[in-house]
């Protein structure tokens, strides 16, 4: 039993929505590409595009399909042989949804992003606005991450953190992942057949981290925590997130009327300007500064400028202007942002007050390691816990 009474619907208030549809379901479970499902989810997109809604889908299954073509039966460990599978395998999937959508006389268009694309401020104004040029012009736009380039270091992965990636991109209100499963189960279902089913559920809250996989330690592996984390990044926007099976018929026609079906989690939480968005999109950044209890209470409380007085250690190499986390004594993250100082600079002039960087340094750029205004803040309560919970 997966619809309940539970109204009014996210999708069916969004004029703008990402849809992001998983592996397996493409890929009918590594069979190669079913054909079928597309044309039906192509179909459905149709309609909604006749309704003037705006739709990205995110489309994973280039590695799946790739095998599929190049008769391989497991899946490669060798990141090159993956690369090659993803490159063999994404002409099949673009080449599927161009003749879907085609039979509904709407054009698609394709776009592979890396990490890198997205924490470049430049590529990433760039990706936006092409994205709002392709969704103006009434073509699809068919995402997926540029595998084929990637490296094991900074690769995002799972589609669940690009597709809410793209719809903070573009403000998406709603971001629908669709996968093998009716939506957020209080345990995983395959394991444990009592599990209790989530119609409705807040982004962000950790409990539903818990359920979709123990807090932290699967990060990145994919499943079902990534889609309860993108819901809570994608919630950093105001979107919406509905995770439901994409094999429920019509799912996203009953959706936009409405329906309840899948895992609704809300946005509730404030919705953060485009620049916060960005900064906090950084997944990889290039070093880290520890704060004092007296700093992170200024950050967390306050929303100050970061002070160098206020430093304690500084972990790897980085240049001014660089994202750089903010973390307490216990390495909690507790706020991000540019740093007006290099790693070696930083180095030097950590515990000092701000009067002495020019003599230390010779020149004091700015008073402040990290301006306020290009900083964003944790909303982790943790953090702020541990920050209070220490004298100082
Ligand atoms: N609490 C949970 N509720 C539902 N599914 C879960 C849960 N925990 C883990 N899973 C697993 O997550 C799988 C879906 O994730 P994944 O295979 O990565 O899908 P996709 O390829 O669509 O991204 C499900 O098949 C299920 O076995
Ligand atoms: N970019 C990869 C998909 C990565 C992935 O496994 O995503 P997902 O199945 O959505 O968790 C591909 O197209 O094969």
């Amino acid at each position: 039993m997966t619809a309940t009474l539970r109204s009014p619907s996210a999708v069916s208030q969004a004029k703008r929505l990402v849809v992001k549809v998983g592996s397996s379901l493409v890929t009918n479970e590594g069979k190669g590409i079913d054909t079928a499902a597309v044309e039906q989810w192509a179909g459905q997109i149709a309609r909604l595009h006749a309704q003037d809604r705006q739709i990205v889908l995110v489309s994973s299954g280039a590695i799946a399909e790739g095998m599929a073509r190049l008769g391989w039966p497991r899946r490669p460990n060798a990141m090159h042989e993956l690369q090659a599978a993803a490159a063999v395998g994404q002409m099949g999937l673009v080449q599927a949804y161009e003749v879907a959508f085609a039979r509904h006389g709407i054009r698609t268009a394709q776009i592979l992003l890396t990490h890198e694309d997205l924490a470049d401020r430049r590529r990433y104004l760039n990706a936006r606005s092409t994205l709002y040029t392709l969704l103006g012009l009434g073509v699809v736009p068919i995402v997926n991450e540029n595998d084929t380039v990637v490296t094991d270091e900074i690769r995002l992965g799972d589609n669940d953190t690009l597709g809410a990636l793209v719809t903070n991109l573009i403000e998406a209100e709603a971001l629908v992942i669709l996968t093998d499963q009716a939506g957020l189960y209080s345990a995983d279902p395959r394991k444990n057949p009592d599990a209790e089913f989530i119609s409705l559920g807040q982004a962000g809250d950790p409990a539903l981290e818990a359920m979709a996989g123990g807090s932290g330690s699967n990060i990145g592996t994919g499943g079902m925590l990534t889609k309860v984390l993108a819901a809570k990044r994608a919630a950093n926007s105001g979107g919406h997130t509905v995770i439901a099976s994409g094999r429920e018929p019509d799912v996203l026609l009953r959706l936009s009327e409405g329906e309840s079906i899948g895992t609704e989690l809300r946005a509730i939480l404030p919705v953060r300007s485009a620049r916060q968005r960005w900064l906090a999109n950084h997944l990889r950044l290039r070093g880290r500064i520890t704060l004092d209890p007296g700093a992170v209470r200024a950050l967390m409380q306050g929303h100050k400028s970061l002070l160098a007085i206020g430093v304690t250690a500084v972990e790897g190499e980085f240049e001014r202007g660089d994202v750089v986390a903010c973390v307490d004594q216990h390495g909690v993250e507790c706020g991000r942002g540019l740093i007006n100082y290099s790693s070696s600079d930083t180095r030097r002039i950590l515990r000092q007050p701000s009067s002495r960087i020019a003599e230390i340094l010779g020149s004091m750029s700015d008073p402040e390691l990290m301006h306020r205004d290009n900083m964003v803040f944790a909303r982790d309560a943790q953090a702020l816990a541990a920050a209070t919970s220490e004298p100082g």
